[in-house]
């Protein structure tokens, strides 16, 4: 009886639901932007607040300070929560981010990013609504449920929120490690909700996904910008050695040009090779979250593939550059140019980073530069395997039929969530990706949105998930 009565209580709560996904979003939490880091704290001290006012017990973890070009800059706290204490029942972590990518209006948003805004097609637009926000919201609703029905929850549910995943999980990795033996001690599985569906109607449980490797390529020349009237033709600029060295590292067909990339990835197998057929996916899922039809490989199977199996090299863009609206004439002084690699099995970020450093340094040499160079790896997170075999994600597969009426696909995903090795490794216990939104849903992206139905439907299922849980032998 408990399901029904949770599943009732979450589809009648929805709009009070959607309120406290408004209160979210208005929160400017842009970890990457240090002008925004007291947002990224006042972000905790709501997801605080409403856990506390859930009767969870509730504490905040300092993680010291980043180090932010120089600057020392204060980490947000790691939010760790505790809802139950049963040994008889099983406990599982939580594990979310509070913190999101930046937005602004001018990037080409419809609406102010940080104002939740419902649109005639029920979906919930504003940054964070799918990444993470909404999942992480989605278990306090479930507690919420849970609290006013008068119902036990099926399991203990132990908490863990960061407010840097956008920005590296800076200092995350040596709290799990450090806790892996207190108070992550009980824990039986790891479940994630901060991933997406393939694509727009169907369900699905995540089992890998990529690593990343974040490069900082900086070229430096002159002592300030200069007249390019006055200049240019005279001195190396800094900005055409940057583009002579970055247009050497990725193809426009997305082969990377870094020699060695290739060497250790794992070849593919015949058993992969029939993961792809039953997927529920088209190139119309792709050319719809794309917004257009620019896709390099021309069948959904090599689409996926180089989604999840293959790495990616993306530039993402120059600091120091002139890029606003006019025709300033000048030559920047110092110019650095940021570009990332999605790493995928059994490639290591080590020796990934050293590829790239002896590549770069000798890419930039041929040119006979008078600038100086200097390339960084200002962050890196490992790729990660499960297996969906494990019970975790029968109990999983269950809850989706469910509330869904649908088997859900096994899917990865190519994005990363570097802690995911990490709780892995350091409890040696199984880990779930349970996503919420779906394929278009636009994260990092302008209007990123999360569908009111996924919002709801996505809370039952997180609720129904951890009462299947909780029946299943581990
Ligand atoms: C998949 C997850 N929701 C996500 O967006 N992860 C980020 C993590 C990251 C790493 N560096 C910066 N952000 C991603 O895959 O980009
Ligand atoms: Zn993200
Ligand atoms: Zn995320």
């Amino acid at each position: 009886m408990a399901v029904p009565e949770f599943m009732e209580y979450v589809e009648k709560h929805q709009n009070d639901f959607v309120e406290r996904l408004r209160k979210a979003v208005a929160i400017p939490s842009v970890s990457g932007d240090p002008n925004h880091r007291p947002d990224v704290f006042r972000m905790s001290e709501f997801l605080v607040n409403e856990l506390k006012a859930l009767g969870a017990s509730v504490e905040t973890r300092d993680l010291g300070k980043q180090d932010f070009h120089g600057t020392p800059l204060d980490l947000p706290p790691v939010v760790l929560a505790t809802v139950g204490n049963d040994p008889a029942k099983k406990t599982i972590l939580v594990y979310g981010h509070y913190d999101v990518q930046p937005a602004l209006k001018e990037d080409g948003w419809a609406t102010d990013p940080f104002v939740l805004v419902e649109d005639d097609k029920q979906r919930l637009i504003g940054r964070g609504s799918s990444d993470d926000k909404g999942p992480v919201l989605g278990w306090i609703n479930v507690v919420e449920a849970h609290k006013n029905l008068g119902l036990e929850l099926p399991v203990n549910i132990k908490f863990c929120l960061e407010g840097m995943e956008e920005s590296g999980s800076e200092g995350l990795d040596d709290l799990i490690y450090q806790e892996a033996g207190e108070y992550f001690k009980d824990v039986d599985a790891v479940t994630i909700s901060d991933n997406y569906w393939l694509g727009t109607t169907k369900p699905c449980l995540t089992y890998g996904l990529r690593g990343v490797s974040y490069f900082h390529l900086t070229v430096k020349g002159p002592a300030a910008d200069l007249h390019s009237g006055v200049f240019g033709g005279t001195i190396h600029e800094p900005m055409t050695d940057l583009f002579a060295v970055m247009s050497k590292l990725v193809q426009p067909d997305g082969k990377i040009l870094v020699p060695g990339v290739y060497d250790q990835v794992r070849a593919v197998t015949d058993e992969e090779e029939a993961t792809y057929a039953t997927l529920d996916f088209k190139l119309d899922d792709l050319h719809g979250a794309v917004g257009n039809k620019t896709n390099i490989h021309p069948d959904v199977k090599s689409v996926l593939q180089h989604r999840w199996r293959y790495p990616s090299l993306s530039l993402h863009g120059v600091e120091g550059a002139f890029y606003n609206p006019g025709d300033k004439t000048v030559i920047p002084a110092k110019v650095t140019g940021k570009f990332s690699i999605r790493s995928v099995p059994d490639m290591e970020p080590k020796k990934l980073t050293e590829l790239v450093k002896k590549y770069v340094n000798d890419e930039f040499n041929k040119l006979g530069s008078k600038n100086t160079m200097v390339i960084e790896c200002s962050h890196d997170g490992n790729h990660w395997l499960a297996s969906p075999n494990h019970p975790n994600y029968v109990a999983a597969a269950k809850a989706t039929e469910t509330v869904y009426k649908v088997k859900p696909d096994l899917t990865r995903e190519g994005g990363s969530i570097p802690v995911t090795l990490s709780f892995q490794d350091a409890l040696q216990k199984n880990v779930l990706l349970l996503p919420m939104g779906r394929g278009d849903d636009g994260a990092h992206s302008i209007n990123e949105k999360l569908d009111r139905s996924n919002y709801i439907q996505g809370t039952k299922l997180l609720g129904v998930y951890l009462h299947e849980v909780s029946k299943v032998e581990f």
